[in-house]
């Protein structure tokens, strides 16, 4: 993105005509009041965890964007509050560029319907006591189709659980792990929703048949242009999965761009960390490994750090990222990262006539407004 693509406020707009972008966060931000103590009372303090700030995204039609992080980043809060579980602190979600208004009832519903989650435990997410006929009747009625046998297997036909007689009468306890995530796939479709948030999806199968999964939900991107949001703390995964990887650190997104680009050349210290940490068996992890890229616990978020929220635990951090918190600063091929280091790099310029970065198909990063230097800095 490049200084043509911003408001005079310096935020970026969305750019016009990019019918693409089905759901967007912008700046949204989540803080959790912590139970007072009596400490609290005495003081007269009121504390919050500071789960997600200032996070901007845009999920577009037909693409999977990563969001990656390790655990209690935020990652999980940032799909409740994208699916309206939760309200917000501050900040705007626009659903197919229309700003969406916190309620419940029909509004909700509504929303709902083009919004589905899916979660970490199938098991968990699904009746026992109900059958797949059920739960796929069910969303069906729901959200105003036809409860019949044949959508319910039409939708088994859509997660490949073939033939789908089969499953239809069947009870969760009946299928493995990962038939049930196709159930829970399945009963989200029921829907007819444009945008899937898949919450670890994959975390709690058996390693030999997360691919399966994850290559159902890439057909199902194809097939059925959805956009969708893949939370995981896998790096590698999203490396292999999504078009576009987002990472985020204690609240924050740290580092944008296409994923191909983030996890090969990732340019935050956080994300070379997180990279260093993947298992992978070309690499033998050494000291000096660990010397360059840090190591250590993510901070508390009820008093995260000052400035850079890594910086404690950063190898490359300098006096400024102890006291300012770093804005977007954006790379080569759409990449950015919030990191000081990159401070002094130029900006491209725009070729007249070309389409800019952050217009539609030319911007892979993913993310939505960037807010300015000053504007972050000053917070
Ligand atoms: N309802 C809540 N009340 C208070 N704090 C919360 C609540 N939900 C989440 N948090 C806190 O917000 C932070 C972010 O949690 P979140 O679950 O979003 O992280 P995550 O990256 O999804 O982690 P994980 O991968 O372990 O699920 C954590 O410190 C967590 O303890």
């Amino acid at each position: 993105m490049t200084n043509h693509d911003r408001d005079p406020a310096g935020n970026a707009s969305t750019p016009a005509g990019d019918t693409d972008i089905v759901l967007e966060a912008r700046g949204v931000t989540k803080h959790f009041p912590v139970r007072r103590t009596v400490g609290d009372l005495v003081g007269r303090r009121r504390r919050t965890v500071h789960a997600v700030d200032d996070v901007s995204l845009r999920l577009r039609r037909g693409s999977v964007t990563a969001l990656v992080g390790e655990s209690g980043s935020g990652k999980s809060t940032v799909a409740r509050l994208l699916s309206q579980l939760y309200p917000l602190t501050e900040g705007e979600i626009r659903l197919g560029g229309t700003p969406v208004k916190a309620g419940r009832g029909r509004s909700f519903r509504a929303y709902v319907k083009q919004v589905q989650l899916i979660f970490q435990d199938p098991f968990a997410s699904l009746n026992p006591v109900h059958t797949v006929r059920y739960h796929l009747t069910r969303s069906l009625k729901i959200h105003g189709k036809q409860a019949t046998e044949a959508e319910a297997c039409e939708l088994l036909e859509r997660v490949q659980l073939l033939p789908p007689l089969q499953y239809l009468d069947k009870f969760p306890h009946e299928l493995s792990g990962g038939q049930r995530q196709r159930v829970a796939i399945a009963r989200a479709l029921g829907a007819d929703p444009k945008v899937l948030l898949a919450d670890e999806p994959v975390s709690m199968l058996d390693v030999s048949i997360r691919l399966g999964v994850l290559n159902l939900l890439r057909d199902l991107k194809e097939r059925l242009h959805l956009a969708i949001l893949y939370i995981t703390h896998d790096i590698a995964s999203a490396r292999y999965f999504a078009d576009t990887t987002l990472v985020m650190y204690a609240g924050r997104i740290v580092e944008g761009g296409d994923s191909e680009t983030v996890t090969q050349q990732p340019a935050h210290p956080y994300t070379q960390l997180l990279i260093a940490s993947a298992p992978d068996p070309d690499r033998v992890a050494d000291e000096e490994d660990q010397e360059e890229t840090g190591s250590g616990e993510p901070p508390s978020l009820i008093s995260p750090p000052g400035g850079c929220r890594f910086h404690p635990r950063c190898p490359k951090a300098m006096e400024r990222c102890r006291t300012e918190l770093p804005p977007r600063f954006e790379l080569d091929g759409g990449q950015w990262a919030a990191c000081w280091l990159y401070e002094d790099r130029p900006v491209s310029t725009v070729v007249p006539g070309a389409p800019a970065k952050g217009d539609g198909a030319a911007d892979t990063t993913g993310d939505g407004p960037a807010p300015s230097t000053t504007e972050v800095a000053a917070k």
